[in-house]
């Protein structure tokens, strides 16, 4: 089924489809819960040490790395000291997996982290009231629990009674009981029923809390984070870290404090019917646990390897998908369907391999707990012979053990959810509190009417912070003059693109100082700057899903429909935008893949005009269209110059033969500058480059030549 849905999805030729990516995982892990939904519990504990080990490895710090940490999620105090003790050979393989497995196994991008308390807190505290009254219930719903078996001890001795003596009417005597047993089971399930209604509120509210915080903290990084940061990792954080968090929190609360009350609360009930077997017990089930773990740690090396075979499934899947253009251009659908379904075997077997090992498991344990039972009615059996014990109280010992059994089998499956839920919660809380080096707003802004737009890079110095050992302008300088044309022109991989990143803050220099109007860009608001002084228009043009004026509005949110009128016929778009039937209101597609590259690049000449920018950088802006686009996009791109200061960043230079100056960079500098014909008098790098496209050769593999003058700096 799966390949079939993924098959659909190459075949239909749907434009990189994010959703689609996302059915099929979400399949996937239904697919997965379902096949084993009734050994929830067994492939839980199968999952512990994948659950475990990227806790121990990335959430918590070395020095944290104790279990303990794990505890403190309900309350440290309520679990810690009983479990830890309990488990201690638990923590212990999984400590030991952790450190000795394999780092390239895990996902590589996420950085160590802490669970952040502070924040934990700060989004919990708004529900403590709601959180009250569901603990309360809880505890109300085990307290109930707790009562039930020794009820249904006294209805078992009644019973007794009636099949030994046959007097008096079995059902008056059972009455008042039945009746209390009734009471009992509707006011558990009513509690049950408050305290998750109330839980599933709190989880739900914080979980949209920590969405809203996180999504607005991503968007205010620096774009240096970006690089170096894929996207896909920061939405699974948005989206698959919540909600593990959420589960986790949710989970703990219901179920932990439950069973935590079910065990300690049976236990006093069952030392009260017999000391002896309440012994026994608390031998017994410990020993089993601790075999049972033994056997989950295998099975949890089996569930990871299952879950990364899944990954890299979904790793195929997601490449295919993204790039479905170019497997249709080279015809490639059958070979992607191919590595697919080779991954998706794998990751079949794996699994399968692992149902056995469960289904080992969970018969192992049956019949390990039906001995139990049988070991309990033996012994139980010898002490009612011995009129030491009733047949009633034997009865209630059977219900309650159950109870306390099945509920230490939540505890352990519980501890793997909250280790897991710890880690899923440092990676969402990570983000929220990461300052960005370059804020958003702030700082001053020159008033309209002083506003020249005349730019200088004053002996810039830069390297990308991911790369910080190259440098990729080298005591550059540069201006660009108020309402004139400079282009930038030179070697692929010069710095081009770099200067208009610069320009726009997309960075801070390493040394050196970029200005604007004498003034240093660092002083000033960088979302004024960004959003009424540059326009910006690159050479692959983004727009978003949505309509043509809802595109080209993203300019200035504000604008009226005549300014967005009065921008598209600026960048020569209105007439196309027309013609179609829905006009503005079109919906351009994912990206704007229903749209011509040329029609594509005059929205986004729109989009970038409609703010009446101050300074004009086009990217490439015409590159990647054909003759014929680029003379309509030319067109309106020089309508659009005049007045503005304009950087123009070009390969083809007959675009730049026009611009007032232009500057030839090489290896991070200025190699020459001046007019297109001083240039060409030169005979130095650009008359070089001249003749290299005339020849047709790509320019990417211009190098300087070596006859050439050397770096200088670039005042027109
Ligand atoms: N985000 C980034 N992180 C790290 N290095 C980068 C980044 N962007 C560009 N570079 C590197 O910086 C150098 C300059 O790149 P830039 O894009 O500015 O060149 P360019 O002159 O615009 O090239 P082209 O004409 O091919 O677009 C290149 O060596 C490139 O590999």
């Amino acid at each position: 089924m799966l390949v079939h849905l993924f098959r659909v999805g190459i075949r239909g030729g749907l434009v990189p489809s994010r959703p689609l990516l996302l059915r099929l995982q979400t399949f996937t892990a239904v697919r997965q819960s379902d096949g084993h939904h009734s050994s929830y519990l067994l492939k839980s504990l199968a999952q512990l040490r994948s659950q475990l080990w990227p806790c121990l490895r990335r959430a918590l710090p070395a020095t944290r790395r104790s279990p303990l940490s794990a505890w403190h999620w309900v309350g440290g105090v309520l679990l810690g000291p009983l479990v830890l003790r309990k488990c201690s050979h638990l923590c212990l393989v999984v400590h030991c997996e952790a450190e000795e497995a394999s780092p390239t196994s895990s996902r590589p991008y996420v950085q160590e982290a802490g669970f952040n308390w502070k924040l934990f807190w700060q989004f919990l505290h708004p529900h403590l009231l709601v959180l009250g009254a569901a603990i309360v219930l809880a505890l109300g719903a085990a307290l109930v629990n707790v009562q039930i078996p020794l009820l249904l001890g006294q209805l078992v001795e009644i019973i007794a009674k009636y099949t030994r003596e046959h007097i008096g009417s079995f059902l008056t005597e059972s009455r008042s009981l039945g009746t209390r047993l009734l009471l009992l089971y509707g006011i558990q399930g009513l509690l049950t029923f408050g305290y998750l209604v109330l839980l599933s509120r709190i989880g739900e509210r914080m979980a949209v809390d920590m969405r809203r915080t996180l999504f607005s903290s991503l968007l205010r990084q620096d774009i240096a984070f970006f690089d170096a940061k894929k996207t896909g990792q920061l939405v699974s954080r948005l989206t698959t870290d919540v909600q593990e968090f959420k589960s986790s929190f949710k989970l703990v609360i219901s179920q932990g404090l439950r069973s935590c009350t079910q065990v300690a609360g049976c236990l006093v009930s069952l030392s009260m019917l017999s000391t002896r077997l309440t012994l026994l017990l608390m031998v017994a089930t410990p020993t089993l646990m601790g075999i049972g773990t033994l056997m989950g740690s295998a099975l949890r090396k089996l569930s990871r390897q299952s879950q990364e075979q899944i990954a890299r499934a979904t790793g195929v899947a997601d490449e295919a998908l993204g790039n479905v253009r170019t497997v249709r251009a080279f015809a490639m659908e059958h070979r992607e369907e191919e590595r697919y379904e080779a991954e998706l075997e794998g990751s079949c077997w794996k699994a399968e391999e692992l149902g056995r090992g469960i289904a080992l498991f969970q018969g192992l344990s049956n019949i390990a707990f039906n001995c139990m039972v049988l070991s309990t009615l033996f012994i139980g059996g010898s002490l009612v012979a011995g009129q030491q014990l009733t047949g009633g109280d034997l009865m209630s010992f059977l219900v309650a053990s159950q109870t306390v059994q099945r509920s230490m089998a939540n505890l352990s499956i519980l501890f793997g959810q909250v280790v897991r839920g710890l880690s899923a919660g440092a990676r969402a809380f990570e983000y929220m509190t990461l300052s960005p080096c370059i804020p958003l707003s702030g700082g001053c802004c020159i008033p309209k009417e002083e506003l020249q737009g005349a730019i200088t890079f004053q002996n810039v110095n830069f390297s990308y912070p991911c790369r910080p050992g190259f440098e990729v302008l080298k005591n550059f300088t540069l201006t660009l003059p108020p309402g004139k044309i400079v282009a930038l022109v030179g070697q692929s991989g010069g710095g081009k693109t770099t200067v208009a990143s610069l320009l726009e803050r997309f960075y801070d220099p390493t040394a050196g100082v970029v200005l604007l109007d004498g003034r240093d860009l660092r002083t000033l608001d960088p979302s004024w700057l960004r959003g009424q002084v540059i326009g910006f228009i690159n050479q692959e043009p983004v727009l978003f899903g949505t309509t043509i004026m809802e595109n080209i509005r993203f300019g200035k949110l504000e604008a009226t429909d005549e300014e967005v009128y009065a921008a598209a016929r600026e960048a020569n778009a209105h007439d196309f935008i027309t013609k179609f039937p829905e006009g503005y209101g079109t919906i351009v597609g994912e990206r704007g893949a229903t749209l011509s590259g040329g029609q594509k690049q005059r929205l986004a000449i729109a989009r970038a005009l409609i703010k009446q920018p101050t300074v004009l950088i086009m990217d490439e802006a015409t590159s990647a269209l054909d003759t014929e686009s680029e003379r309509v996009v030319q067109e309106a791109l020089d309508r659009a110059s005049a007045g503005r200061t304009v950087l123009v960043i070009a390969h083809r230079l007959s675009t730049v033969r026009r611009a007032h100056h232009i500057i030839v960079m090489a290896d991070g500098q200025v190699w020459e500058s001046g007019t297109h014909e001083e240039l060409l008098k030169k005979q130095g790098l650009y008359a070089e480059l001249i003749r290299r496209q005339t020849l047709d050769a790509p320019l990417t593999s211009t190098s300087p030549p070596e006859k050439a003058k050397g770096p200088r700096n670039g005042h027109p």
